[in-house]
């Protein structure tokens, strides 16, 4: 097992079969049943990941605060109808200090939200084209690349556990994957916010720094993680030490998520993370990774493997993301679609 964060070159898992993407395949499913965390490299759509292609998908954070007010959520906005999709402001009382936008697969193509009455597939408000002239056409070509980029790492989690390699396939078409902005703000000193409380900061190398995102896992399936050149995400190892996952150009950091810990049971790891304060403000763009609303998951045909009851993607879903303080004041607004056999 390895303590670091390895970087893994992914080219070969866009390839026919080849010892290069056994060798791959292997490195990936290493790190996600040993630290849960790599950073991968070499794919298509890694011109993305410079600053200057990043910082047209971030020009969102520039727009006056009126225009952000538009795209707000009804928890922050109970004029709106965007219970799921949309604006989150600063909450400067929440350890988490950030701002930030989740768009759902509309924003890659408009004909991909349902007329089903359920908000995790409810259309994403953008910005208007003339607000922001090319922006959402470099969003939805990033949310595209993304996408490209799970499926393949989805490819080679299937065979590392030994499985048919597209037996995920039917639970990924129409699936509900969320693109996030994020921008941390340096905490404003004159808010009157007591940040002194020890959930606020930790000592790391010796320096007291505050937390700006809180402890947590993600929720899906992979988690593919774009960090802006600002360093301040850490890892939690199996050692139970937080590590540093320092940001990288032409990377992205990887975790797994508590979906795929449940459905490998317990084989995967979906590492806990947090963010402490850089000296800058940080932005970091996420790719959450995730199946359709109605994916039905129950255990895979692995040996040793945990039991559970199947549960349906979008209940589970929405039980794990409205704890988020993001996401606070929502759980009541969708009932579980598949009543729980008690
Ligand atoms: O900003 C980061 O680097 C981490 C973001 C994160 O963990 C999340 O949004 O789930
Ligand atoms: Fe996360």
């Amino acid at each position: 097992m390895t303590r670091d964060i390895e970087t893994i070159g992914i080219a070969d898992l866009f390839g026919p079969p080849s010892p290069a993407r056994d060798r791959a395949d292997g490195r990936i499913m290493a790190a996600a049943s040993g630290i849960g965390f790599m950073a991968v490299r070499d794919f298509p759509g890694d011109a993305w990941l410079t600053p200057d292609r990043r910082a047209q998908l971030l020009r969102i954070f520039a727009l006056p605060d009126i225009e952000k007010q538009k795209l707000l959520r009804w928890n922050f906005d109970s004029t709106r109808k965007n219970f799921y999709r949309g604006w989150f402001p600063l909450q400067p009382a929440a350890v988490s200090y950030k701002e930030g936008i989740d768009m759902g697969p509309d924003i890659a193509d408009a004909a991909r939200v349902s007329v089903v009455d359920d908000p995790l597939c409810e259309p994403t408000p953008l910005p208007a084209e003339g607000t922001l002239p090319g922006w959402r056409t470099a969003a939805a070509d990033y949310y595209r690349a993304m996408e490209r980029v799970g499926n393949a790492l989805m490819w080679s989690i299937a065979r590392g556990l030994g499985l048919p390699e597209t037996i995920f396939d039917p639970y990924f078409e129409h699936g509900i994957s969320t693109l996030r902005l994020i921008r941390y703000p340096l905490r404003d000193a004159t808010a009157g916010i007591d940040t002194g409380g020890p959930e606020f900061s930790v000592v790391h190398k010796g320096e007291i720094r505050t937390i700006i995102g809180r402890e947590h896992a993600d929720s899906g399936f992979v988690t593919l993680l774009a960090q802006d050149g600002v360093e301040g995400l850490q890892a939690k190892n199996r050692a139970d030490e937080w590590i540093d996952v320092p940001p990288a150009n032409g990377t992205l950091a990887v975790n797994f998520g508590q979906l795929l810990e449940r459905w490998t049971g317990g084989r995967v790891r979906a590492t806990r993370h947090r963010v402490i304060a850089p000296k800058t403000t940080r932005f970091s763009i996420p790719f959450f990774y995730e199946p359709r609303v109605d994916a039905e998951i129950a255990p895979l045909p692995l040996s040793g493997a945990e039991p559970f009851e199947p549960f349906l993607y979008g209940d589970y879903l929405w039980e794990s993301a409205t704890n988020f303080v993001e996401m606070s004041g929502i759980k009541n607004l969708r009932q579980p679609r598949r009543a729980k056999v008690s």
